[in-house]
């Protein structure tokens, strides 16, 4: 995907943009922050005039001190209470603004065209959704529980010490833009190195889910030194950004920390100084030194964390990156079908391709009565798939236009058009669920009754109850524990509860034994029984009783019409039925 390039601004401007709604909250959250900030700073001012009761030796007042220090205590104990509400109002929301951050990101999943997911690899897309979102839930976290105290100390804290000594007050600030323009000039840079190592963790991730799915392939070929190698290359290179990135981050914190040490130098001589000549109290000095400690500290706890926010900052910038992909085009007004669907269909001068550049189906056109069954064969890349993806509508075609029951598909409502279909492919669709979930996922109300008498009809019924827990056992991610043709009775089943108007079979029976084939067929011509179908099969001896074969070549029709009638025309059909003949 065509990474989108957001600056630190923009992407802080957008999460501002979620947070808007929990508005109260961010006010309780700054109002909490403020108000410990406020408690715990009046602890130095305390403790200096605690100091001040005790002048010298047998001048002491033990009763104002003990004053002094029952109101420390109790301003200490509100400080950790107010301190834990505010832990309880930010892991709030920072949980509240993920989950919305999350149900955007699947919300807009269902959005995008197929087309989308062509080009995109699965394992970068993984990431974005899981482990940058993460990042981004850890480091708001940090920014409302560190960041965002730390700085309202430092403002609070240069209030206390303008109050109680501004001289001393004017030379901790001049010390501060410089800390503040270090950690820019640093940060900026860390930032670009931080958004490369997001980048480069999707890649890896990605090759990763290849490998994962891939692993049957890589061995059968001894392909795993190949791939190490190339994991290693992956690994290196994000470490690579990662080393980088740190590098310069880490050198935002021992730098402050240096500046830091030297204001609190020139507040300790430069009060030392007034004390000796009694312009200061002891008790005033040691405010004003918790005070440039206090002040000093925060800048710390920033840059430490600035690592972190730096990190969510970039991961944020690739969940928006995806989020900002052109979803499908659906302003045109759609109309849900609400008359029972005949299964006519119609394609008129229909253009498609995935790439521009190279044409594939081309003024196709084709009218097809309901309860006709259409069989589209023709040799392999020649657009067969492509027509069926144009038939559920995954790709709009580029030109021209496809009719339900006479309503052009732009005009009916997704959900409503595919209802109208069944789908049984080669490649068998299952998730991990029972199997009683996976054969009513096309009927959520289905009663087990109803999914038992489809699976009888589809022949699945006598292996489902030989299965350990029968229709209560839970399948593996796309039916891993099931033998490549069990799975496809389960898909046929799932069709077959789901009685759609039309029905689309694309090699349906090819991984099931001649014996089940022959069961299944007789339920299919049953189930093809007044219903409009499309059946892609590469074995012309099971389409023979299809009211039409649609040959295809290139991506158009060459030839069409009857078993019998192709055979008569002596033509392409002819060549491929007799080199099936003859090879079997
Ligand atoms: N998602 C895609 N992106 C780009 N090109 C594609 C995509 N899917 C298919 N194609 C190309 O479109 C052409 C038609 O593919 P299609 O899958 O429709 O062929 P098919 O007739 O179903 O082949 P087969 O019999 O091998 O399944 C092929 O050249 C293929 O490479």
């Amino acid at each position: 995907m065509e990474e989108k390039i957001y600056t630190q601004g923009k992407v802080f401007r957008r999460i501002l943009q979620y947070a808007k709604v929990y508005k109260l909250w961010i006010f309780l959250s700054f109002f909490l922050s403020f108000l410990t900030v406020v408690l715990s700073l009046t602890l130095p001012i305390l403790m200096g005039k605690g100091i001040d009761h005790l002048p010298g030796k047998g001048k002491a007042d033990f009763s104002g001190l003990f004053r002094i220090l029952l109101i420390m205590l109790l301003i200490l104990v509100l400080t950790v209470f107010f301190q834990w509400c505010m832990n309880q109002v930010n892991t709030y929301l920072s949980y509240k603004l993920v989950e919305d951050l999350r149900r955007n990101c699947i919300h807009h999943m269902q959005k995008l065209p197929i087309a989308y997911y062509d080009k995109e690899k699965p394992g970068d897309l993984l990431s974005r959704l899981t482990t940058d979102i993460e990042q981004f839930s850890q480091g708001i976290l940090m920014g409302l529980n560190q960041f965002l105290q730390a700085v309202l100390t430092v403002i609070e804290t240069a209030v206390f010490l303008f109050i109680l000594e501004w001289k001393i007050a004017v030379i901790l600030l001049l010390i501060t833009p410089l800390s503040y323009f270090i950690a820019k000039f640093i940060a900026k840079r860390a930032y670009i190195y931080f958004q490369r190592q997001s980048k480069e963790r999707g890649e890896t991730s990605s090759f990763t889910t290849e490998v994962v799915g891939n692993i049957k392939l890589i061995q059968a070929f001894q392909k795993e030194e190949d791939m190490e190698k190339l994991y290693r290359e992956n690994n290196e290179k994000m470490s690579r950004s990662s080393m980088q990135a740190n590098f310069y981050s880490s050198l935002v914190n021992p730098l402050t920390r240096f500046l830091n040490a030297l204001g609190y130098a020139l507040v300790a001589g430069i009060g030392g100084y007034l004390a000796i000549l009694g312009m200061l109290s002891v008790g005033s000095l040691s405010s004003l030194l918790a005070y440039a400690t206090q002040y000093a500290k925060p800048f710390n706890d920033i840059t430490s964390v600035v690592t972190e926010l730096q990190n969510s900052l970039a991961s944020a910038s690739r969940v928006f990156s995806f989020l900002d992909e052109k979803p499908m085009d659906r302003t045109k007004e759609t109309q849900e079908l609400r008359t029972e669907i005949s299964g006519k269909v119609a394609l008129s001068h229909v253009d498609f391709s995935y790439q521009k550049e190279q044409k594939l189906i081309t003024d196709f056109n084709l009218e097809v009565e309901p309860g006709q069954t259409i069989a589209i064969v023709g040799p392999t890349g020649c657009g067969k798939t492509t027509l069926i993806n144009l038939l559920m509508r995954f790709y709009p075609p580029n030109q021209g236009e496809i009719y339900l029951d006479g309503f052009p598909y732009e005009k009916i409502e997704e959900a409503s058009l595919r209802r109208a279909y069944g789908m049984v492919l080669q490649e068998t669709w299952l998730k991990s669920d029972t199997v009683f979930e996976n054969i009513r996922y096309g009927k959520e109300d289905a009663s087990l009754e109803e999914v038992r008498e489809a699976c009888k009809r589809a022949h699945c019924h006598h292996f489902i109850m030989q299965l350990p827990k029968g229709y209560d056992m839970v399948l593996s991610e796309d039916g891993g524990n099931l033998s490549q043709g069990q799975k496809q009775l389960l898909c046929i089943a799932r069709v077959m509860l789901m009685d759609p108007a039309i029905l689309i079979l694309d090699e349906a029976t090819s991984s099931i034994d001649t014996r089940t084939e022959q069961k299944v067929q007789s339920a299919f011509q049953e189930m093809l029984k007044g219903r409009t179908a499309f059946i892609v099969a590469h074995r012309l001896s099971t389409i023979q009783n299809a009211d039409c074969i649609l040959v295809m070549k290139d991506g158009n029709i060459i030839e069409k019409g009857s078993h019998n009638a192709l055979l008569q025309e002596n033509g392409f059909y002819k060549e491929l039925y007799e080199s099936q003949f003859q090879a079997s």
